[in-house]
């Protein structure tokens, strides 16, 4: 979605570089506007001179030529003629792969126009190149090795600054202290809580046998068996009950806070957040991006409804997330709470939240350590509900589509649980490989984040001889890597035996979950959860293709699933038909589920959101 992020200005500039010849000839009003391009540029320029560093002084210097001294070029890539625009916008990781099967493994392009003209408009040029790595070597290279200077995350006037998002984790800049503090918060708030009771982590078979996970672990396995429930249930709304648990799980690990058992309104509210959040960010849509002097023009100049749009979005986000903060904290105060990553952090003594005056960071009061929770909680529910629920969708796809996959993993899962009687625990971890495996493949075969998030690089670098310039962005095609046949030969068949073995294909959770100083801190939450539902669902119920109904269902005819991925941050499979029927060996777990009572919501909704 970022990565296409300069289609409207292209146009808006390329019809004024096609107007170059009329321009001596310009009316009055053609002239007006040169007068006002030409003050800007003066302006913009003067103010590196004012305020940079020396070393900045190359933004004036940039009008000129190369900074006195010679830059290498920028990594190759198809120029701006040579990009179909609309196939871009669709899927671009697919584009992005036939790039790098022409340029190389390091691609870099713009949608505006030439680095001349563009020089002469804005002195921020060097933000608008997109520098895409195809490869796994060109990843691991720049944002993990590299990664003190390419964590950083590409500017967006309009969420950063306009509807004051700066301080979102997923947007803070990496140069700001805070950065270090969210990391710490995020980092150790999610370890803790999926540690044993003895300290040791279930994670990636390294784990002691019979962990459990710990607390957010024992919140996953309830929710889980929720999960199954509503499955043997409603079996058609499939998708939406995915959706629903992945709400529920997140928003009592964030806050405590228990969703009803057909309660959708925390779902609609976190897709509003999501609309809400990408309407700021559609492609090319906002000029302030390209020329952030716009910013200051006043909010009832004709034109800035831009600014009037942002600011709105980012008072009902920021009410979206304070009312749940509050509400945790009220009922801290009553006496009557679950615990939770915001609950932990309001009530036990956490080292990993106190100033460390020594990486620059100080907290004044209370309240800027509560407002350090309020973003680092509703990072949690941003992070960890559209993922999830893109990776179990591909799960109910894959298990349709690879009957024997399914068959083996469901052996697996019946040996380990004999006569046992009792549902998946992540304590089993160890002794189920195979669906271990299973789980990796869905995420090497649908990564959710097939672009990740763009990093940004917080000074100029060069690699393989190209310049990576400051401020460019850089973006990891997962997908390539996923879908790479020396890594993963035959890469579009569905196969949970490429990760088991002597000789196993390169872990995907390596690169998944991002890299470097912005590695994904939920990684583990997140493979805990997927091990959990994916083993249950195994146990529970058979996944096969939906048949055509012709009042006897067994003589229709079976549907092809659809499989088209949408395109964003998150991509998912779009809706598509599955049958899930209960197995007739798991009729004492069905009974289990069916005798659970549906949980009552808590009192959240009615906080003002
Ligand atoms: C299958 C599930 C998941 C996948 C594939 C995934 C993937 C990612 C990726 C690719 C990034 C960007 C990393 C980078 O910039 O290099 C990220 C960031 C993040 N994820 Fe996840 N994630 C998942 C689940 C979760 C969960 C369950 C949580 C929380 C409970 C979470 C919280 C976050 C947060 C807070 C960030 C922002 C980190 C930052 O910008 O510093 N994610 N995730």
């Amino acid at each position: 979605m970022l990565t296409v992020s300069c289609g409207f200005s292209a146009i808006t500039m390329a019809s004024l570089d096609s107007n170059d010849g009329e321009f001596l000839t310009a009316s009055p009003t053609l002239f007006q506007l040169a007068l006002v391009l030409f003050a800007y540029i003066a302006l913009s320029n003067l103010r590196f001179l004012l305020y940079n560093t020396a070393s900045r002084w190359r933004g004036p210097i940039l009008l000129l030529g190369h900074g006195g001294r010679e830059r290498p070029p920028l990594p190759p890539g198809p120029k701006k003629s040579e990009i179909d625009i609309a196939k871009l916008r669709h899927n671009p990781w697919l584009t992005f792969r036939e790039w790098g099967k022409t340029y190389g493994p390091i691609t870099s392009y713009t949608l505006l126009p030439s680095p001349l003209t563009l020089k002469l408009l804005s002195p921020y040029y060097q933000h608008h190149t997109t520098i895409v790595l195809n490869t796994s070597k060109s990843i691991t290279d720049l944002l993990s090795a590299r990664s003190s200077i390419y964590s950083d995350r590409p500017v967006n006037w309009m969420t950063n600054e306009l509807a004051r998002r700066k301080w979102n984790v997923f947007n803070i800049r990496s140069t700001e202290g805070r950065f270090k503090m969210y990391r710490r918060v995020l980092g150790q708030g999610m370890r803790e809580g999926c540690s044993n009771v003895n300290g040791s982590t279930v994670e990636q078979g390294k784990s002691s046998k019979g962990g459990n996970g710990g607390e957010w672990g024992a919140i996953q396995e309830e929710e889980c068996r929720m999960l199954i429930k509503a499955l043997v249930k409603r079996p058609d709304d499939f998708l939406a009950e995915v959706r629903r648990s992945a709400v529920a799980v997140i928003l009592k690990l964030a806050y405590g806070f228990q969703i009803g058992g057909n309660d959708d309104h925390f779902v609609r509210l976190i897709e509003e957040t999501f609309a809400l959040s990408s309407s700021l960010l559609v492609p090319g849509k906002y000029l302030v991006e390209f020329f952030p002097i716009l910013r200051f023009v006043s909010d009832r100049f004709p034109g800035a409804g831009f600014k009037r749009h942002a600011k709105e979005v980012g008072q009902r986000l920021d009410r979206m997330s304070r009312a749940p903060f509050q509400w945790t904290k009220n009922q801290i105060a009553s006496g009557t709470y679950l615990p939770s990553f915001t609950s932990k952090l309001l009530t036990s003594p956490t080292p990993y939240l106190s100033p460390s005056p020594s990486a620059g960071l100080s907290l004044d009061s209370d309240s800027e350590k509560e407002d350090i929770i309020t973003w680092c909680s509703s990072a949690l529910y941003v992070g960890g509900g559209d993922t999830v629920v893109s990776a179990l969708s591909t799960f109910f796809l894959v298990m349709q589509l690879y009957p024997a996959v399914q068959a083996r993993a469901q052996g697996e899962v019946d040996r380990v649980l004999a006569e046992a009687g009792r549902f998946v625990r992540l304590g089993d971890w160890n002794e189920m490989p195979y669906v271990v495996a299973v789980m990796k493949e869905v995420l090497r075969w649908g990564p959710p984040a097939p672009l990740g998030i763009p990093h940004s690089v917080t000074k100029d670098d060069t690699y393989g001889g190209y310049l990576i310039p400051k401020g460019s962005k850089v973006v990891p095609n997962i997908w390539a890597v996923m879908h790479d046949e020396e890594m993963y030969p035959d890469p579009e068949k569905f196969s949970p035996e490429r990760h088991l073995g002597e000789n196993p294909q390169p872990d995907p959770t390596q690169f998944v979950f991002g890299f470097g100083k912005r590695v994904c801190p939920g990684a583990r939450f997140a493979e805990n959860g997927l091990f959990l539902n994916i083993a249950n669902i195994l146990a529970v119920f058979d996944i096969s293709k939906a048949r055509t109904f012709d009042g006897k269902v067994k003589s229709g005819v079976e549907i092809e699933p659809c499989v088209r991925w949408t395109t964003s941050v998150t991509s998912h499979l779009e809706p598509f038909t599955c049958r899930i029927t209960p197995r007739a060996s798991a009729s004492h777990l069905v009974e289990t589920v069916l005798e659970m009572e549906d949980p009552v919501a808590d009192g959240l909704h009615d906080q003002p959101l």
